[in-house]
């Protein structure tokens, strides 16, 4: 292991393999520090507002539109022309940032690759550190790897890097600043933007982000100051950083505007990032009896409380010249059976119509299979580069009923069975290290397993009706439980207790990855 020269006041609490000391150098760890020494007080501010916002919405009080923000609402502006490099995003393929998949999500075809260090990536020390020498590589067009025999390397086309820190709720346990812990949206955000966006801009495109789980505009700001200061720091021109919002939070819905506006320099967007919306709907709203979800496979982009939200997003991004990114569909493709791989390729080819008949500039696909059908479906809807000129969405009006009103339908022992094995299934993989895997045919990743911890502890709480008249209560609740938890096995014994703790605890914890993160090296 290596010792590193570290700023005054860090500590580095985790092993450093020698090839860590090329990302974690003194300068990029300055800036690191610096980054948290200036803006953690603020983003520790932020999350005291949500935990106050929960208490109003545990309280009664329904999520709304800001009267305080009304001006920007109505007012007459447009984020910074988009750079060349993102104005076709048809299909945006995305995954974690492990080697392999990197170049494989960059020789996908796909217009853009989303490499994740949140949902998609359980935030070991290794996953956070390998995945940033990976994409340095990657950056540079130098990134190969010889695996099982096969070789890999980029081809001439490779699809634009965006990159997705984590969250402003996620720590970096392992690096300490004055004995205060550094979040992870400063180290990896610190770190890529300090190796990369020079490079990035000399070659044509820029240093591009998503920014998940915002929950306010203010969280932009927070983001847009921090942009200013890393831009001004290593000298590149303002507005070099460009940033899509992912509103995937129920309260981010009422604040799609206010988000662009205070991003309008750095913007490039917003995308519907359906799964946490879903889990966000659920958390936010959990002592509400009348805003109970039906089984997750019910909650569809088809029912109408998610039609408007995706309409909304895309009448504000063009008001805005701004591009409109739809989401995830679950669906990959399914080895060694036809029929099952064929409806898998229909829903999304279903899902992909929608999006880009409703308007959506360019999409969201898991898995290299499904990128040529998603082009596919966005070439012959969208001959252009993309949307914003059209009028799709233009006089779509809505009230914030129609964001709020649940699909109908009672949740069902099916229902209640597939949350505990999936969500158990899903932690046993991130605890060990993978943070997105295939389960029953779908893609599972710390969104969707959110969902099914939230929804259980919901319907707990709630006392919910299962369709078959049945009370969903704890006695019948740890009868299923101990029968799903046997059918898989011994080895599943630490993420089912990990994840029992979250789907039944006094208090729904705020994120799973949270008390996750405790058991993780
Ligand atoms: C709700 C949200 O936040 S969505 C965004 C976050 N989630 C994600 O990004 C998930 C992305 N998808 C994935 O991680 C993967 O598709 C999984 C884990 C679901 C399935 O992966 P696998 O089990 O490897 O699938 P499969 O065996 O069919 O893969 C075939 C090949 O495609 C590659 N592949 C699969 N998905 C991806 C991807 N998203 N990016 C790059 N390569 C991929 C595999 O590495 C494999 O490559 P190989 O043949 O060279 O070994
Ligand atoms: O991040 C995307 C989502 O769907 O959640």
């Amino acid at each position: 292991m290596t010792d590193l020269k570290l700023p005054a006041g860090m500590t580095i609490t985790a092993p450093v393999k020698p090839e860590y000391a090329e990302i974690l150098t003194p300068e990029a760890l300055a800036f690191v520090a610096e980054l948290h020494r200036r803006f953690e007080p603020r983003r520790r501010e932020l999350m005291k507002k949500r935990e106050e916002r929960q208490q109003r919405l545990d309280a009664g009080e329904l999520p709304d539109f800001l009267p305080e923000t009304a001006e920007i609402r109505a007012g007459d502006w447009k984020i910074s022309p988009l750079p060349d490099a993102l104005k076709d995003r048809r299909v945006e393929i995305t995954g974690p940032v492990d080697r392999k998949m990197i170049i494989n999500a960059l020789n996908s075809g796909a217009r853009m690759f989303m490499a994740d260090f949140e949902d998609a990536s359980s935030p070991t020390w290794d996953n956070c550190v390998q995945g940033q020498i990976n994409l340095r590589d990657a950056v540079r067009g130098t990134i190969s790897l010889e695996q099982n025999g096969k070789s890999y390397q980029l081809n001439d086309k490779t699809a634009t890097l965006l990159v997705r820190p984590r969250g402003w709720h996620l720590p970096e346990k392992h690096v300490q600043v004055n004995g205060e812990i550094v979040y992870g949206a400063f180290f990896d955000f610190g770190l890529f933007f300090f190796h990369n966006a020079k490079e990035q801009l000399a070659r044509g495109a820029g240093p591009f982000f998503y920014l998940p789980k915002m929950e306010s505009h203010l969280e932009a700001r927070l983001w847009n100051d921090v942009f200013n200061y890393a831009e001004d720091t290593i000298g590149v021109p303002r507005g070099s950083i460009r940033g899509t919002v992912l509103i995937e939070t129920i309260v981010a819905a009422f604040e799609m505007d206010e988000i662009l506006y205070e991003l309008r320099e750095h913007s490039a967007g917003l995308n519907c990032g359906r799964w946490d919306y879903i889990f966000s709907y659920i958390k936010k709203l959990r002592n509400h009896p009348d805003r109970v979800l039906p089984d997750r496979a019910k909650v569809t982009m088809a029912v109408p409380m998610m039609q408007n939200y995706s309409k909304l997003a895309i009448q504000t991004c063009h008001k805005r010249g701004a591009p409109a990114i739809g989401g995830m569909s679950a669906f990959i493709p399914v080895k060694g059976d036809e029929a099952k791989n064929a409806a898998a390729f229909e829903q999304v080819r279903l899902d992909k119509e929608r999006e880009a008949n409703n308007g959506h500039d360019g999409t969201w696909v898991a898995h290299p299979g499904m990128v040529a059908l998603a082009t596919e479906v966005f070439d012959r809807i969208m001959p252009a580069p993309n949307q914003i000129d059209s009028d799709k969405q233009k006089d779509f009006t809505l009230t914030a009923a129609d964001l709020l009103t649940p699909p109908e339908g009672a949740p069902t022992e099916a229902g209640v069975r597939m949350n505990i094995n999936v969500g158990i299934q899903y932690l046993a993989a991130w605890l060990r290290g993978s943070g997105a895997v295939p389960i029953h045919n779908l893609m599972e990743d710390a969104a969707t397993a959110e969902i099914s911890r939230a929804q259980l502890w919901q319907w707990l709480r709630q006392g919910v009706k299962l369709e078959d008249g049945r009370t969903l209560d704890q006695n019948l609740f740890d009868r299923l439980y101990a029968e799903e938890v046997q059918n898989l096995g011994a080895d599943f014994a630490d993420a089912a207790d990990l994840f029992k703790q979250t789907a039944t605890g006094d208090t729904l914890a705020e994120f799973l990855t949270l008390p996750g993160y405790e058991r993780l090296a």
